[in-house]
């Protein structure tokens, strides 16, 4: 796993690092500079040999001074290298300003504009313009070359663009590219699908073919739109390791101000190769060496999951599936009498027992060997159906909502968190995270005209501090958060890209993994994190073609590769 930072997290590191007096800022931008010129070699080895014309385009501030140490490096190495300066020479930060006057001491530096920029064509753009310091949509001639690269006259730049940072535009701590403030004409107009018009935007999909950042990759390349603007994200070293303290923990412990919330990017694939990572025991497995075998089914937890009436009980089942794949000791699917004989045909290891209403939930919750419950699954939305989530939720169980008891809630969902608990887990999705918090979802929404712009993570976070109880927010950027802060990304992009996991049920299914975690007795973010993790992996191994049902089935093959036990 890897820390994830936000801007100004990467900006107080770098300030400790300087203050420290171990090294200097202009230090820290050789380095940069230098890793980006390393991760052009790396993703195109043919050019250490073969010298390419460059366009290296810097901006106003000390990204733009990361681009005067790529052009004067890439130059060094026989390349032709062209720089385009967007503002004023006069105003650029002191070791921006001066790399940019080491550089024009044998070079030259053109005013950026998008008539010079098209002059001639390049093998490689830099874009340099702006990073972690972006607080405002990009503005004239930096907005006409950045749209201009990314195809509006038609021409196709993506694949020779590498972007220091981040693509210039795109805020690195909600992942949005920003966009102009829309149209005021003092009341609301629609266009012909009934939206308010948004500002225009410099690029909304890919923009780079390589995006090179520093110390540790930030939020915003990998949600919302980041991943389908970065390209492929590389992250260089420049030794700020011992300024990034998680917890202010260790000796030599940072301000306060500095200490970051433990925010992370649940395993991308590398690491999970790596044995030396401990990452098993965050995700709250085992390695098989270490495994007790002294378990039997009811140490492993008893999960119960609600079906929903006649004709609308795959979605439990699914869920069931996965929570008795995923390592539950036993699983009772709870049915109305309608639905008995409908499940009874479909069930073998799970089991079945008749429960028609809040009454017999609650008689049935009296076996205290039920150790978790789901319910929301293709549960409808009659109006006996809250009676159950409440009937749960007061029996004070570790529980995980989904899909309709989610729903049920809407316009209501003060009544929701109050009968909320720390052992419980929401798993929304878009629309269903707008029922329970449309304040939240209109903030996420709106046009990010400023930066930071608010993000899915800030969304998140909110929403499970005012549930109080863990929120795991799905998509292919599945934000994951607990009241306390602690946050992660189960990021489905760039190497752990799997669409197809977007099927009808799949959501079901992660639903069951998170029950059969918690049967086990995982903690809720545990649980909640290491089944979006696994459910992702499930969708990779298995690939293309893939539904609902595959994925409990995937998950031994999943466990072995990984070496652990349930
Ligand atoms: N933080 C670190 O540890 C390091 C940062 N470095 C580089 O420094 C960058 C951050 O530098 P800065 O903080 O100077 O910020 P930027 O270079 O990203 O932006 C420069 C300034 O432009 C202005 N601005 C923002 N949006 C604008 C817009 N749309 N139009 C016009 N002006 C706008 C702001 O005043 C901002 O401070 C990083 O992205 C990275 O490339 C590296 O040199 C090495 C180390
Ligand atoms: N493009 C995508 N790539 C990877 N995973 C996705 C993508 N879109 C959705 N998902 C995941 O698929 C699941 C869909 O869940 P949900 O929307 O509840 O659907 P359903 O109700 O049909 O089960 C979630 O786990 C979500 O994170
Ligand atoms: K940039």
């Amino acid at each position: 796993m890897t820390e994830l930072l936000t801007a100004a997290q990467m900006r107080a590191i770098e300030q400790a690092a300087i203050a420290s007096g171990e090294v200097t800022g202009l230090e820290l931008m050789e380095r940069a500079g230098q890793g980006v010129v390393e991760a052009i070699f790396e993703e195109w080895p043919e050019y250490e040999s073969a010298p390419q014309s460059v366009a290296v385009l810097c901006g106003p501030g000390n990204n733009g001074g990361d681009g005067f140490v790529v052009a004067r490096l890439l130059a060094g190495k026989g390349w032709t290298v062209k720089v385009f300066l967007y503002g004023d020479p006069d105003k650029l930060p002191a070791d921006a300003r001066t790399n940019y006057e080491i550089w024009l001491a044998d070079n030259q530096v053109e005013e950026l504009t998008e008539r010079a920029f098209r002059k001639e064509p390049y093998s490689l753009h830099i874009d340099a313009l702006f990073g972690t310091g972006l607080s405002r949509p990009l503005e004239g001639e930096a907005f006409n070359v950045a749209s201009h690269m990314s195809g509006r006259n038609g021409d196709d730049y993506s694949d020779s663009v590498v972007a220091i940072d981040a693509p210039s535009g795109l805020c690195l701590d909600s992942g949005t590219v920003l966009e102009e403030a829309p149209p005021s004409l003092g009341h609301p107009i629609f266009d012909q699908q009934g939206q308010e018009p948004r500002g225009r935007k410099p690029f909304q999909d890919r923009f780079a073919a390589l995006t090179v950042t520093f110390d540790s990759p930030k939020f915003g390349h990998f949600v919302n739109e980041g991943p389908s603007v970065c390209g492929q994200v590389v992250v260089k070293d420049i030794g700020l390791e011992q300024w990034r303290v998680l917890k202010g923990t260790k000796p030599g412990t940072p301000p306060r101000s500095l200490r970051l919330p433990h925010s992370v990017l649940l395993g991308e694939r590398p690491l999970v190769k790596d044995r030396r990572k401990p990452w098993i025991s965050r995700f709250g497995f085992v390695r098989c060496k270490k495994a007790s075998t002294k378990g039997h089914k009811y140490t492993h937890g008893h999960a119960l999951v609600l079906s929903g009436g006649h004709g609308k009980t795959g979605a439990a089942r699914l869920a069931a599936r996965g929570a008795l794949r995923i390592g539950a000791g036993l699983v009772t699917v709870g049915a109305p009498r309608a639905a008995m004989m409908e499940n009874a045909c479909q069930l073998t290891a799970i089991m079945l027992r008749q429960m028609d209403g809040a009454d017999e939930l609650r008689t049935l919750l009296q076996d205290s060997r039920f150790n978790v419950v789901c319910l929301g699954p293709g549960l409808g939305l009659a109006a006996d159906r809250e009676g159950l989530v409440l009937e749960v939720l007061q029996a004070n169980r570790a529980t995980v909502l989904d899909a309709d008891a989610l729903t049920q809630f809407e316009d209501r969902a003060e009544a929701l968190f109050e009968v909320l608990h720390e052992n419980c887990v929401l798993t929304p999705h878009g629309g269903e995270f707008a029922r329970l918090f449309p304040d939240l979802a209109e903030k996420l929404n709106a046009p990010a005209t400023t930066g930071p712009a608010y993000s899915k993570v800030d969304a998140t976070r909110e929403a499970a501090k005012r549930a109080g109880c863990v929120v795991l927010f799905k998509g292919p950027d599945t934000v994951i958060a607990a009241p306390n802060g602690l946050c992660s990304v189960n990021s489905a992009h760039y190497d752990r890209s799997a669409p197809w996991l977007a099927t009808a049920g799949s959501g079901d299914v992660l639903a069951g993994f998170i029950t059969g975690l918690m049967a086990r007795g995982l903690d809720p973010m545990q649980a909640a994190e290491t089944a979006a993790y696994l459910h992702v992996e499930c969708a990779l191994d298995f690939g293309p073609g893939l539904i609902a049902e595959d994925l409990p089935e995937q998950i031994p093959a999943v466990l072995r590769r990984l070496d652990v036990l349930r």
